[in-house]
Parts: C-alpha cells; structure tokens; sequence
C-alpha cells in the first residue's frame, strides 16, 4: 500500500476550516481530533463541526476521538459523515463491540494506544480492526515533540500485523515532522498525521507532498515492507 499522508486540522484555524482543508487538497484524510476536557485536558470540536466539514470538503474525515465513553459516541460521528473513526482502548469499555458497530454501520474501524499502553495486550483485537493508532506524543496538544521510545513499539505492532496475515493500516500522530517521518516508516508506519508540520508551513500541500516523499522513499528502503 501506498504511504497516506493525514494533516491534522488541530493545527489549523478553526474559524476557517473549510478554507483550510482546500489548503491541503491532495492529501488522503483529514485528520480531525475529538477532546472532552476529561480524556485529556483540551476541548476541541464535536458532532455539528464534523457534519459542517463533511459537506465543506471531498476528503475523507479521519476521526481521532480523544474522549470519555467511546461506546457511546462513536457510532454518532459515523453517521457524521466520518470515513474512519478511531477511539481509544483505554477509554473503550467493549472495543470488539465498538470496531464491530463502527464497521456495520460503514466506517473503517481503528484503535489508538497512549504512549505507556502496551500493543501486546491488545493483539487477539487486531482481526476486528482497520486501523491502530500508536501515539507518539502524550494525546491532548498539538505541537509537542516526538517521542522516540515509540519507535520499538511500532516495530512490534508491525510484527505482529505482519504475523497475523492482516492487511490492516498502522498509523502514528504526535511530533511527526520532514525529521521524523522517515525514522516511523522504517519501523513499519504507513499513515502519518501531521499537524504543526503542515499547518505550520508556509505552504501546507507542499508539505504534504514533502513528507510523502520522504515517507515513500524510507518505506521503499525498510525491510518490513517488502512485498507489502
Ligand atoms: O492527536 C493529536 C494530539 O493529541 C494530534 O493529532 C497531533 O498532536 C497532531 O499535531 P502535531 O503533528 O503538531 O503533533
Ligand atoms: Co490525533
């Protein structure tokens, strides 16, 4: 599969979002960060905001739900208009349930692991999902640094995806920048959320198009993605 590139619009001005995602035509989501104040310590958007974005762009939505009850929520943003929806297991109280409801009523189904969240406790899931998320910076801000502690874990998911057979998507969000992308798709990434390294940019579609670059050209060189 080819390298996906997901601006987070956490990054962007949200008094302008639709002319902000027209800013990064050309990339494969929009990564969209869903906060409650009780999760983590931030508060962004919720349903009314995803349904206005659904109609203000043609790329799809890619819901990273940083929130309190996911069982609950989750299969509301679907019906938002949400492409994928990604809830996180230490907030999920029945995440097999949640994947299996996310994916019936027509949305790709994915998981996100805080840093200290071990990925092995996890792997008899892996089957019910599309997706898993490997944070690479504590959730709740954007513009933080990368954590490179992550890298070991995103070459175990990578081991694991690969010994099960599954075609599944393996995504990191938090820090990834031109200076760290390369070292997450050697270790088995292949969608990265970018916020601060867009948005932050002069121009966002050249970064996408940048980190793509880079991104394809470090997979192409790692040992885990021959004959993916
Ligand atoms: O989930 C997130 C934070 O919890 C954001 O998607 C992420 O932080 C993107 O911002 P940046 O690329 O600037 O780190
Ligand atoms: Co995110």
């Amino acid at each position: 599969m080819a390298v996906q590139i997901n601006p987070s619009i956490l990054s962007a001005d949200f008094a302008r979002l639709a002319e902000e995602a027209e800013a990064v035509k050309g990339a494969d989501w929009l990564h969209v960060d869903v906060m409650d104040n009780h999760f983590v310590p931030n508060l962004t958007l919720g349903v009314p905001v995803v349904e206005s974005l659904r109609r203000a762009t043609d790329t799809p939505l890619d819901l990273h739900l940083m929130i309190e009850d996911p069982d609950r929520w989750a299969p509301q943003y679907v019906e938002a208009g949400a492409g994928s929806v990604t809830f996180h297991a230490e907030a999920a109280a029945a995440p097999v349930r949640l994947a299996r409801e996310i994916r019936a009523k027509g949305a790709r189904a994915s998981m996100a692991l805080r840093p200290a969240t071990p990925i092995e406790a996890y792997e008899d899931l892996l089957p019910e999902l599309d997706m898993v998320l490997i944070m690479t910076v504590e959730p709740g801000f954007g513009g933080q640094a990368f954590l490179d502690v992550m890298l070991p874990k995103i070459r175990r998911t990578r081991e694991l995806i690969s010994r099960h057979g599954l075609q599944m998507w393996l995504q990191v969000d938090g820090g990834v920048s031109a200076s760290t992308i390369e070292r997450c798709a050697e270790a088995g990434a292949d969608v990265f959320v970018a916020g601060s390294a867009v948005y932050g940019a002069d121009d966002p579609a050249e970064a996408v198009r940048g980190l793509r670059e880079q991104a394809t050209a470090a997979t192409a060189a790692a040992p885990w993605a021959c004959g993916h």
